[in-house]
């Protein structure tokens, strides 16, 4: 059983307000999608989700493991992408992930020489790989092409189909039926 809920979250940065009274509730294969403009809030409130920040008012309840996606892919540059993707999840689980995300070809390669979408899909591959069931996904779109995002979307789906949670931040736009729109619009 896995759950992720805020009850009037409230999240700030700096010590400034950036939203308050962000309330939902996921079961599993639910999802949630956060939206607004930059410098909104939207990472912020994916990192009190993650237990990385504190919110500045409300409840957080966390039930289950969690794979936080971000800006970085934690990879190490100098290894080959299957071995540094293995240190993270174990080698069994990391050739399937990499194939998932069509990278299987870059399995050998150095992490370094990956353009900005491989290492973005290596990244996601990364969470798919991991035995987590509530996903923390920031800007899973973001140097990806059209059929990578098809491919994502696919993934979630699957995860949620499978009893997982997802809570997406994006700009870009991103299918998830049935999700619960979280729009965060300016200041509180
Ligand atoms: N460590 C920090 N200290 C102070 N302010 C911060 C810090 N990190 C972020 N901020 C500010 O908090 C605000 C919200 O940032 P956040 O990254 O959550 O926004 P976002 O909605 O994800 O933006 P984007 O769409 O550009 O990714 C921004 O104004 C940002 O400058």
């Amino acid at each position: 059983m896995t759950a992720l809920r805020f009850e009037q979250v409230a999240g700030a940065r700096g010590g400034r307000a950036l939203f308050a009274d962000v309330s939902f509730d996921l079961a599993p294969g639910d999802a949630a999608l956060v939206s607004g403009p930059n410098g909104v809030g939207k990472s912020t409130l994916v990192r009190i989700a993650a237990g990385l920040l504190a919110g500045a008012a409300g409840a957080v309840t966390r039930v289950g493991d969690v794979a936080l996606l971000t800006e970085a892919h934690a990879l190490d540059p100098e290894r080959r992408l299957g071995e540094a993707l293995g240190f993270w999840v174990g080698n069994h689980r990391a050739l399937p992930a990499l194939d998932a995300l069509g990278l299987g070809e870059m399995a050998d390669a150095p992490v370094r020489i990956l353009s900005t979408g491989q290492r973005r899909r290596a990244a996601i591959a990364r969470i798919l790989a991991s035995d987590a069931s509530i996903w923390l996904l920031d800007e899973p779109a973001n140097g990806l092409d059209t059929g990578a995002v098809e491919v994502v979307e696919t993934l979630i789906a699957g995860h949620r189909a499978a009893g997982g949670i997802a809570l997406v931040a994006t700009h870009q736009p991103i299918t998830m039926i049935g999700a619960t729109s979280i729009a965060l619009g300016g200041r509180p």
